[in-house]
């Protein structure tokens, strides 16, 4: 985690964003700490993922800013964000892997995209990004419809690494993965944080991910950003944060966890 006074890698300051004739964002406040493990929560519809998809400029805000390592995204030249953009990974939901390019190719892509690289080293970089996702090798020369979830998770986790990001975006990272492969992906992300500095924000409504990996988590409540260690989430006397962080179903994670 950050040390305090160490400048955040993300704020957000004052986001607002209309969709769908809906108030999504009423003025979200938020920071994310270098090497933290920030885990985005709130009930469906509450602009979790609207909010992932601002933070890496896919969603142009009606109001508000993001300072990305203290510059504001939207400021930047086309080659200042290029630049940016080989700082982070994305993860989505679907994994989001091209369907046409086998595994290792489309860990390539990115690589051979953004990087001057001869062809011949791409294979063994895109081969290390692998093992780092312990994404089985062998397997390496498939086509994504014919990996399982946690394998497509993989593959799509070694992309987001491909260009050695410093930060992580995972969009429900654990969404559909069987509870052991639920878990060992959670274990997964933490030891890549561990290993290699990463910063993570994440967004999921899976409590082991909450309860065991996230260092802090942000709810989104009414438009707005709640921040705080689980402890002073469960103690936060909003309705919902209330609901949520007393509720069986989070009792009963702390307990068996
Ligand atoms: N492109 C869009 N056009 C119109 N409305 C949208 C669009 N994208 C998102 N929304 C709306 O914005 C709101 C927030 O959506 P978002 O996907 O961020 O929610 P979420 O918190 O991630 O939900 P979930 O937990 O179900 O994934 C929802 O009401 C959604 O219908």
């Amino acid at each position: 985690m950050g040390a305090p006074g160490t400048e955040p890698v993300i704020r957000v300051e004052g986001l607002v964003n209309r969709l769908g004739g809906q108030l999504v964002h009423d003025g979200v406040d938020l920071e994310v700490h270098r090497r933290e493990i920030l885990g985005l929560v709130g009930e469906s519809g509450s602009g979790k993922t609207v909010l992932l998809r601002s933070l890496i400029g896919l969603q142009r805000p009606l109001d508000g800013r993001i300072l990305f390592e203290g510059r504001d995204i939207r400021a930047l030249s086309a080659r200042e964000w290029r630049a940016v953009q080989e700082d982070w990974g994305v993860l989505f939901q679907q994994g989001a892997l091209f369907s046409g390019l086998t595994v290792q190719e489309n860990v390539e892509l990115p690589m051979r995209e953004h990087f001057k690289l001869p062809p011949e080293l791409l294979r063994p970089l895109a081969r290390l990004r692998l093992r780092l996702a312990r994404f089985p090798l062998e397997h390496g020369d498939k086509f994504p419809a014919d990996l399982s979830g946690g394998m497509t998770k993989r593959a799509a986790l070694a992309r987001a690494l491909a260009l050695d990001p410093e930060v992580l975006f995972l969009d429900e990272p654990t969404a559909g993965l069987d509870p052991l492969s639920a878990t060992a992906l959670d274990e997964l992300v933490r030891d890549l944080r561990d290993t290699l500095g990463l910063t993570v924000v994440l967004t999921t409504h899976d409590l082991h991910t909450l309860t065991q990996i996230c260092d802090r988590l942000t709810a989104l409540v009414d438009g707005r950003a709640v921040t705080g260690t689980l402890e002073e989430m469960r103690s936060h006397p909003h309705p919902w944060l209330h609901a949520f962080f007393g509720g069986a179903r989070m009792q009963s994670a702390l307990r068996t966890d």
